[in-house]
């Protein structure tokens, strides 16, 4: 018996729609109910015909549903809690899909009433693209989705949640919500940070022409272009949602590479050697876990033609 019957997703953007396709192909018998603070999304979604109701707003759409999935930026997620919680089910799980999760479980948690049980999730698997015409139903096979139960979360609901995500493919692991942000911070968040600094820096060159970084721009720096092109919005809220974690790891990152600028400086060839090694060791690591840094974090591999 599946797990959930009824399922309603706030924000259909990248990630929400590529749920929704994904529950269609892997769920077909599931009740599918959709919502969008955008008209021109909406409208979008029911062009593209990737749910049974597109309501008009997040109270109606969570309406007797068994499952609601938050699919919005961390931004938006208290005042969509708080336009949901009086019409949520009687022992209806809420869970999300947010990049950060210590301040999600935060922001929720008071807010949802007895009986319905929140389990925050994170599916790492993403694009730089967004929308809901951005999304694809493969989005999550083979890829971790973590689980950040709070504390004295129930067994079952945590059980049946874990069953949702596998059924879409997903490899589901269950974590602490800080550490999840601490260990997300250095994998995620600070490469994206890094990545709009970099293109920054390139673009505000003096001496250095914009046609000549786009001429001359090497798969290293394409490579940067392509994260720093990611939603901004998105982005913006995941740093300030996941702030402590991620000054915490860039106050490390800064250390290490001041230590790097120091050797070039001195001509300190072994450190650089030593350094750049240890790198190439962890890339090998990787693939050789069957983890290709573009089939895991770019779905390369799965996303249809650019
Ligand atoms: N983009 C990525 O690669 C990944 C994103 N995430 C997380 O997924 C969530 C959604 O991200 P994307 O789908 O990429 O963003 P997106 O920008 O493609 O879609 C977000 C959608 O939410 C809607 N929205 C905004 N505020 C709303 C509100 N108050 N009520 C209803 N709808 C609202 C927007 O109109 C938009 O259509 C974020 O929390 C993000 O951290 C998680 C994994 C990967
Ligand atoms: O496109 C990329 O490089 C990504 O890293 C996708 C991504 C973005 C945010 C997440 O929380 C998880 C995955």
């Amino acid at each position: 018996m599946l797990a959930f019957s009824r399922v309603a997703i706030i924000g259909m953007g990248l990630i929400g729609s590529s749920l929704a396709r994904a529950i269609r192909a892997q769920l077909p018998t599931v009740r599918l109910t959709v919502t969008d603070a955008d008209p021109a999304v909406r409208s979008r979604v029911l062009d593209l015909d990737l749910a049974d109701d597109v309501a008009d707003n997040a109270a109606t759409a969570v309406i007797d549903a068994d499952l609601v999935i938050l699919a919005v930026p961390l931004g938006a997620f208290a005042a969509v809690g708080v336009t949901i919680a009086a019409d949520l089910a009687p022992g209806a799980v809420v869970s999300d899909v947010g990049s950060a999760k210590a301040a999600v479980t935060e922001a929720l948690a008071s807010l949802m009433p007895p009986g319905v049980h929140l389990i925050p999730a994170h599916p790492v698997a993403g694009t730089e693209k967004s929308g809901p015409d951005a999304g694809f139903a493969s989005l999550f096979h083979n890829r971790w989705c973590i689980l950040t139960p709070p504390e004295g979360t129930d067994p079952t609901a945590l059980a049946r949640l874990t069953d949702f995500w596998t059924r879409l493919g997903a490899r589901v692991e269950i974590m602490d919500a800080k550490h999840h942000d601490l260990v997300l911070a250095v994998t995620s968040h600070l490469p994206h940070l890094i990545a709009y600094s970099i293109v920054g820096t390139a673009s505000d060159l003096e001496g250095v022409t914009q046609s000549e970084v786009i001429k001359y721009s090497a798969g290293g720096f394409r490579d940067f272009t392509r994260i720093a092109a990611s939603d901004p919005t998105m982005w913006r809220d995941v740093f300030l949602t996941n702030k402590d974690a991620v000054l915490e790891i860039l106050q490390r990152f800064t250390e290490d590479l001041t230590a790097l600028q120091r050797a070039i400086r001195w001509g300190d060839a072994d450190t650089l050697h030593h350094r750049f090694a240890a790198s190439r060791a962890i890339r090998k690591a990787i693939i050789d876990a069957g983890q290709d840094a573009d089939t895991v974090n770019f779905g390369r591999d799965i996303a249809p033609p650019r």
